[in-house]
């Protein structure tokens, strides 16, 4: 495995009363792009100003590439951490051109090299003269991220770098910032409350509620093995669903169930709209309340006899019917949760 380049251990921010940061502990490895992703108003951005030290925090330690930062008695500024930041408006320097915007932060000993090598990995050539205003919203991200990266930082720090493009080129912008992030081999941390984001481009997805990371793992493992129902819920749809764990299976309004892990007792199980499978049948426990019709694939909701609801993610081309009866089955192993206290 390899060692970590940034590493925070039970660090605090506060605001007045408002505890932004509180006992936050997480982990960057070497090369690794990691999402710290979480809802408006978590702490995500405080954690980025702290790691980049733009302020200090209330307690806790901070180290970047085994040195300590920030910690009781020390404080490195931010132009002594190796940190690049790319902020969500990009702040480029609209007087300069795309070259100085990328060149401004380098030695001048290395520049030269090191400049033509950066404009090229972030396909900025042919775009080197132009003026920012003159260049896209993507173009105008691949300047700022050229520019973080140009004085080969430990670490690059991006806050929300896709919140200002428009969703059509979001998605193209997200594979070609990874590209760019790879082939740089740096490592990255970058903040956003889009959990489609999060998953489809860092190596690791870091769940922050509430000022503290809750969970750290890969986007797979976090949304087949969520460790509570509120991450869960976050990082996608989820069926919940009471019942009774007897070791490897569970009983509930759907039968009986397998489980990922072996548990006992009352449960809440959790199952993707995508785990289940509907057959028709007029015995079937759940009736076809409404469908959601997208092309690619259809939601359909279900009511079960107790009133609880159910989604359903299933191919477009399987027809059914509002008021129809259907049975309904786990394809692979449900979550089970501790039964919430009421
Ligand atoms: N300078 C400040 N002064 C006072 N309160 C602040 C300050 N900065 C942040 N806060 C508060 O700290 C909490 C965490 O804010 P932060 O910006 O880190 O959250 P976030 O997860 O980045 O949210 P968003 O996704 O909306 O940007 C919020 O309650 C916010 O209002």
């Amino acid at each position: 495995m390899s060692a970590a380049m940034v590493r925070l251990e039970n660090v605090s921010r506060r605001y007045g009363p408002v505890r932004a940061v509180e006992g936050l502990s997480l982990e960057v490895r070497r090369g690794e792009i990691l999402a710290l992703l979480g809802p408006s108003g978590c702490g995500k951005t405080t954690t980025l100003r702290l790691l980049a030290g733009f302020e200090p925090p209330d307690g806790g330690r901070i180290e970047i590439s085994g040195r300590p930062v920030a910690a009781p008695g020390v404080f490195v500024p931010p132009e002594r951490r190796r940190t690049g930041v790319v902020f969500q408006d990009y702040a480029l320097f609209p007087h300069l051109t795309v070259r100085q915007n990328v060149a401004y932060g380098l030695g001048r000993e290395k520049r030269e090299a090191r400049l033509e090598a950066v404009l090229r990995l972030a396909r900025l050539e042919g775009l080197e003269e132009r003026m920012p205003h003159e260049l896209s919203g993507g173009q105008q991200q691949r300047v700022a991220l050229a520019r973080a990266l140009a004085p080969e930082p430990a670490v690059v720090l991006l806050d929300e770098p896709f919140s200002n493009l428009d969703a059509a080129l979001r998605a193209r912008v997200r594979a070609e910032m990874r590209r760019i992030l790879l082939a740089a081999g740096t490592t990255a941390l970058f903040v956003t409350h889009d959990q489609e984001e999060a998953l489809s481009l860092a190596d690791r997805v870091a769940v922050m509620f509430e000022g503290r990371v809750v969970q750290s793992a890969t986007p797979e493992e976090l949304y087949e093995r969520p460790a509570d129902r509120r991450v869960a819920g976050f990082v996608g749809e989820a069926n919940l669903l009471p019942g009774t764990a007897e070791g490897e299976r569970a009983l509930c309004a759907l039968g009986e169930v397998p489980l990922r892990e072996p548990a006992r007792g009352g449960v809440e199980l959790m199952l993707r709209p995508e785990q289940l499978a509907l057959e028709p049948s007029p015995e079937g426990e759940a009736e076809v309340a409404e469908r959601e019709f997208y092309g690619h694939d259809q939601l359909v909701r279900l009511r079960l006899p107790g009133g609880e609801g159910l989604q359903a993610r299933l191919p477009g081309s399987i027809r059914l019917r509002p008021g129809e009866r259907v049975r309904v089955r786990a394809l692979s192993p449900a979550v089970a949760f501790p039964r919430p206290a009421h």
